[in-house]
């Protein structure tokens, strides 16, 4: 019986999305713009990297032409003429380009509803809302309360932070309230607890996700955060793809912040890890082991948090060049009924003006050595990803979204 791999490369947009401008996104385009600075040689950091962008492995499976089909560009350096496997372009219908709507969407579900935002003001947060918040946690107030990059919101409060005992409270353009509170003065398991309890006065306003923003350090110049970050995200508002296989009794295995995102809905195994190396070494342990019929979703976050928001192009391009360099030893672990899917939630631009998301499509990457190379084109909506891999794995299709295995033959 076959299996499903589905890799989630977390912002690793390619551009081209129709509805970008009403986001302030027209043009925006995350790997063909990381591409394009590379070979201009503004894409390098001495230790780090230099040179064109070099994603062999990815191209292989289509990126460069999926690129190609979204934008009409092709990225230098990468191909237009793939090697193996099927390439398409996925195309968002969900109004939020954030990652639960995203994942959800590729999990079969797209959102229905319109997520709640704070305004970009200051105070954004209600002063009612974080008055019973601060009753019911004892604190004595917050700092932050304002749009903001979380790495910048550390180095600004987080001395004071520590002082005062106050957390730091901030949001975005997305539908989150994020708290960051020191480790070990304000305590990891408190933080999550205040979480907890913010998430149950923002869940009524459609606010997807409150998220524990842990971080270690003494003083401004040396905050760094941690790897016990903690979404905690409102429920999908429907089966998703993850639901339908674990009624099927399929094993579900959720790495890294995936059984979060879905507020471990339809999740048999819930792996953390954290860093693009213990987020691969532990796909490729669970690749080992999962038996048939299993699905397992790895979400690789560093691209999005690490590098998107902060803008950093040498960086994103050094992450893409890791991830690209380690496929191989998932190619080489697949049987030959296995399904591998690389895909993204949204895109995040590092050369964007600001430090949020990017309104892009996405790449749909698809392999299996049972797969003739073929094309899927700009499919109308995420939910054909899990769509192909519900087909794929044989279990009834699900109410939104058509397989994009519909059509093609196999290579046997
Ligand atoms: O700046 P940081 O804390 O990384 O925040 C980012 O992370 C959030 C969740 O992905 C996004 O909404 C964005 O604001
Ligand atoms: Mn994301
Ligand atoms: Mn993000």
């Amino acid at each position: 019986m076959p299996r499903a791999i589905l890799l989630i490369l977390d912002s690793v947009g390619i551009g081209g999305a129709p509805d970008a401008a009403a986001y302030g996104d027209a043009g925006a385009d995350t790997v063909g713009h990381i591409a394009e600075a590379c070979a201009a040689g503004k894409g390098g950091q001495a230790e780090l990297r230099s040179g064109p962008l070099a994603v062999p492995n990815l191209d292989a499976l289509g990126l460069g032409a999926a690129v190609k089909l979204s934008t009409g560009r092709l990225p230098p350096g990468l191909s237009a003429t793939p090697r193996a496997g099927l390439f398409g372009v996925g195309r968002e219908v969900s109004k939020g380009k954030d990652t639960p709507s995203g994942h959800w969407e590729i999990a079969g579900v797209p959102v229905p509803f319109e997520w709640g935002y704070f305004p970009k003001t200051v105070p954004a947060f209600p002063d009612e809302m974080i008055a019973a918040i601060c009753a019911e946690a004892g604190l004595p107030g917050i700092l932050g309360n304002a749009h903001a990059s979380g790495t910048e919101v550390i180095e600004q409060y987080g001395e004071e932070s520590i002082r005062t005992g106050k957390p730091i409270c901030y949001t975005s353009v997305d539908s989150v309230f994020q708290i960051a509170a020191h480790e070990g003065h304000f305590g990891l398991q408190r933080l999550y607890d205040l979480c907890e309890i913010v998430f149950r006065h923002t869940a009524p306003l459609n606010i997807g996700r409150v998220i524990a923003r842990p971080f270690l350090g003494e003083t401004a110049g040396a905050f760094k955060r941690t790897g016990n970050r903690r979404d905690f995200a409102i429920s999908p508002p429907e089966p998703t793809l993850l639901d339908r296989l674990k009624g099927e009794g399929r094993q579900v295995f959720a790495i890294g912040k995936i059984s979060d995102i879905f507020a471990g809905h339809g999740v048999t195994h819930k792996i953390k890890a954290s860093g693009l190396t213990a987020l691969y070494d532990a796909t490729l342990e669970t690749l080992d082991m999962m038996p048939d019929g299993a699905l397992v979703m790895t979400n690789f976050v560093d691209f999005d948090s690490e590098y998107g928001h902060r803008r950093d192009v040498p960086g994103y391009a050094a992450a893409l060049e890791y991830f690209d360099s380690r496929l191989p030893e998932v190619i080489a672990r697949l049987r030959h009924d296995d399904l591998l899917v690389l895909t993204a939630d949204h895109g995040n631009d590092p050369t964007w003006t600001g430090t949020d998301h990017t309104r892009e499509q996405v790449p749909i990457l698809v392999f299996s050595p049972a797969l003739a190379k073929g094309e899927i084109g700009i499919r109308p909506s995420l939910a054909d990803i899990g769509e192909g891999i519900a087909h794929w794995l044989g279990i009834a299709p699900g109410r939104h979204g058509k397989s994009f295995l519909s059509g093609l033959a196999a290579a046997e």
